[in-house]
């Protein structure tokens, strides 16, 4: 704790110069140990998700501590849901609360608790360590916002086209492997484009507002008929990406299919009826993002040849050896 100056000016120059969620936790984690010292334990509750429908669950914790008492108690373990309603009603100025054994530090994002970060109570904390703390909870959940703001779609709220091909480059590489794993059957990813149907009628006929609402309640649907580790995105004006890890091609089918048909049973205020066509590929054997587009994209194609409406699995193209020419309808 003797390391902690007057603002953890350093610490916070740290935080807010991570471009990553995964390098922003790890500099929290480091600040944390550096700021706590060797006394403190700590544990640290947040949901991601930056909104209040997520419980927040376990994010870090301190490294090459004591989190259990010699009987094996673990420490820090908390009844989340209760204890984040009895941060919901303090006051917003209170920044701690002193339990039996634990001091509750509350993490707040725009009026709402997104989070807590409990220490032990054997943690040594001068009372000024407390200012700087809540600093430094404050700067890590507003970089946090400011990289997932960027990461979206404003019209949407869906993961924006940057996101689609670093995300798609992560599974490529295994780095979302342990999904797979975790599973008990053999999971695979697909990677399916969706494109809304004849989509320039609708503005042409009602306008680019309403366009612009058709836009958003499929982003809606999709991103609501979706599990929530799948990944949706808005690829383009009027296309989706959605990625997702399945069993085997068929179930990937039978889910898009699902999908694809419950969006043509919708009925769109002013529109009526509105169709998505989609092409979807195994994300295996290709180098480069551009490749698995081109595939899906040649799977959606066939599906507006064959009248759009319709869902085409990429493996189905009996003539895959022909080279796409981008010519023959704009997809992208
Ligand atoms: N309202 C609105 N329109 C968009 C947006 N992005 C693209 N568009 C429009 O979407 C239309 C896409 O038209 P096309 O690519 O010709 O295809 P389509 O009419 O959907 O026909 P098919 O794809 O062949 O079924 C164009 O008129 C674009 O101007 C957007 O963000 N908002």
């Amino acid at each position: 704790m003797e390391k902690i100056s007057s603002c953890g000016y350093e610490w916070t120059i740290g935080l807010i110069s991570q471009n990553s969620e995964h390098t922003l936790d790890s500099c929290l984690a480091n600040t944390l140990n550096q700021l706590l010292g060797d006394s403190g334990i700590f544990a640290f509750y947040f949901s991601k998700s930056l909104s209040v429908q997520q419980t927040p669950c376990l994010t870090l914790a301190s490294t090459g501590k004591q989190l259990c008492d010699e009987n094996k108690t673990a420490l820090l373990e908390v009844d989340v849901p209760p204890l984040l309603e009895r941060l919901r009603k303090l006051n917003q100025d209170v920044q701690l609360l002193n339990l039996a054994h634990i001091q509750v530090l509350p993490v707040r994002y725009q009026g709402l608790v997104l989070g807590f970060l409990v220490l032990h109570n054997q943690s040594i904390i001068p009372t000024s360590g407390y200012s700087v703390l809540n600093h430094i909870l404050n700067v890590y959940v507003h970089q946090l916002a400011t990289l997932q703001y960027a990461r979206m779609d404003p019209l949407t709220q869906l993961l924006n086209r940057q996101t689609f091909d670093e995300k798609i480059i992560d599974i490529a590489s295994g780095k979302e492997a342990w999904l797979v794993r975790e599973s008990k059957q053999q999971l695979h990813w697909y990677m399916a484009i969706a494109d809304i149907d004849l989509f320039k009628h609708v503005n042409d006929n009602y306008g680019h507002v309403i366009g612009d609402e058709v836009i958003l309640l499929v982003a809606q649907l999709l991103k609501s008929n979706f599990r929530a580790g799948d990944y949706v995105f808005r690829y383009g004006g009027e296309e989706f990406a959605i990625v997702f890890p399945c069993e085997h091609e068929a179930k990937a089918m039978a889910k898009l299919d699902g999908v694809r048909a419950l969006i043509a049973d919708t009925r769109f205020p002013q529109v009526g009826k509105v169709t998505i066509s989609m092409g979807f590929v195994e994300l295996k054997d290709a180098a480069q993002v551009a490749d698995f587009v081109n595939r899906a994209d040649r799977a959606l194609y066939q599906s507006k040849q064959d009248g759009r409406n319709k869902v085409t699995a990429y493996s189905s193209l009996k003539d895959k050896q022909n080279n796409h020419h981008s010519g023959d309808i704009e997809l992208f």
